[in-house]
């Protein structure tokens, strides 16, 4: 297999010289720009429209019009899956699947290669197929990601107890959990994310259709972020209680990003390698109560500023937060129970994990309290050093945690990305 960790950036000539990516990672994170369908192609808009969401995965890129969303395109193949180090898009879809009665390696090979297939060519901009729905007929790729992993209960399922990966146990139970079964787990787990809602409604469908007998959906989870180009510099995003989330984030350029987000190319099992754990849990945040609290005390609860989300130590943004600073009367300005503090990978043994949420809004509880929240997904090379540590200490007293609730939880094994020629998980199911 080459090496695809570095795609090369589709640039049509009407946008020779006018992409002024300056995030130098567009390409890195198999992101290239393509001719906007349609009638606003050839009027050179396609102007770094990778930017995203930016503060999360990518680097900023620059302020984009949004005439230029649909022109953003992901690679498909490449060593990693698209949607890790991906931008973070304005739409997601978060979808477990169990297999059919009846249905075991066989049919779950068949259906990772429609669904990779599918995948690769809605990333592109093309139909799904014969059966297209026509739902993004004139839209463009709108920088769409498919990412596909396996649940624990997969292996099982198909015979490849053997295969299971150690790092896929199951997670520790924490004793603030609230988790509710049919909405955790799942044989297999799709993330779709889009910057165009009707491009990630196409490709779900589409998905789900593949499905066919093989597999029925176990349940289903929408999410969205800002959408590129909504602010007047690429910034940050929010979250549902107004605070920049995202800030401290592993960067692609850190020497050491790949070491914790990926298997390593020698990693075991061996199918893993260049793939990627993911844990996905629905935590609702008790905005009610949240609402109520000044400002002053919700940023004690996080340890940063609201407004520039730099830490309550001084400075902006990405200034180091000092956690030895006191105030007059000689209590430490960023709080001992703060949520930005304990989950410090240097409060918890070197602990890290990529942050790649959604947040979500699903209507209101008959006693009036908004469903919503954080659709938090993590990714890391290890559960056991990414995930399941720094959830171990905000279980044992986050200032957070009066104000939030995970009520599903899912871990899966998201294989390196497929070659050209190759789906998704073929090493895992035909190796
Ligand atoms: C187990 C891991 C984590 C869960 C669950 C989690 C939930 C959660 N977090 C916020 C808001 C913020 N988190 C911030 C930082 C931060 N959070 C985690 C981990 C979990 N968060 C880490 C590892 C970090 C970074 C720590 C560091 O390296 O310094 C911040 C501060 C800004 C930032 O760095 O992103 C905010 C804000 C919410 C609302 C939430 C659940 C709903
Ligand atoms: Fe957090």
């Amino acid at each position: 297999m080459t090496d695809q960790s570095l795609p090369e950036t589709r640039a049509p000539e009407a946008d020779a010289g006018a992409a002024s990516d300056t995030s130098g990672g567009a390409a890195r994170e198999g992101i290239s720009r393509r001719r906007l369908l349609g009638t606003a192609g050839a009027t050179g808009l396609v102007l770094g429209a990778a930017g995203g969401a930016a503060g999360y995965a990518a680097a900023p890129a620059p302020a984009t019009p949004l005439t230029s969303l649909g022109g953003s395109e992901a690679m498909f193949h490449g060593k990693h899956q698209p949607g890790i180090t991906s931008p973070m898009q304005a739409v997601g879809h978060l979808v477990a699947f169990d297999l059919a009665a009846g249905a075991g390696r066989r049919e779950a090979a068949a259906l990772l290669r429609r669904w990779s297939e599918t995948a690769r060519r809605l990333m592109a901009g093309e139909p799904a197929g014969s059966g297209d729905t026509g739902v993004a007929g004139d839209a463009g790729p709108s920088s769409l990601t498919v990412t596909f992993g396996f649940g624990y209960s997969f292996f099982g399922r198909t015979g490849l107890e053997a295969r299971r990966p150690a790092a896929l146990a199951p997670l520790p139970d924490f004793s603030a959990d609230r988790l509710d079964a049919s909405r955790s787990d799942g044989d297999l787990w799709v993330q779709i994310g889009a910057d165009d809602a009707l491009v990630a409604f196409h490709a779900l469908r589409a998905i789900q259709r593949d499905a066919g007998k093989a597999a029925r959906v176990r349940w289903q989870m929408n999410g969205f972020n800002r959408s590129p180009g909504a602010t007047a510099h690429p910034m940050t995003t929010r979250n549902l209680m107004g605070q920049i989330d995202g800030t401290r984030n592993p960067k692609p350029a850190d020497t050491d990003f790949a070491t914790k987000v990926f298997v390593p190319q020698d990693g075991s099992p061996a199918w893993m390698a260049h793939g990627s754990y993911a844990v996905v849990r629905r935590i609702r945040m008790l905005l009610d109560d949240w609402e109520k609290l000044s400002v002053t005390a919700q940023e004690h609860v996080i340890g940063r500023r609201k407004s520039d989300g730099a830490p309550l130590s001084g400075g902006g943004e990405t200034t180091p937060m000092d956690l030895e600073k006191t105030d007059g009367s000689g209590k430490p300005v960023v709080p001992i129970n703060a949520h930005a503090r304990i989950t410090r990978p240097d409060q918890n043994g070197g602990a890290a994990l990529l942050r790649r949420p959604f947040s979500y809004h699903d209507g209101m509880d008959a006693d009036g309290t908004p469903d919503a929240g954080l659709l938090f997904v993590c990714w890391q090379a290890d559960p056991l050093r990414g995930f399941v540590p720094v959830q171990r200490k905000l279980d044992r007293g986050d200032a957070l945690s009066r104000y939030i609730r995970h009520e599903s939880s899912g871990l899966f094994a998201v294989p390196g990305g497929a070659a050209e020629g190759e789906y998704v998980g073929q090493r895992l199911l035909e190796g």
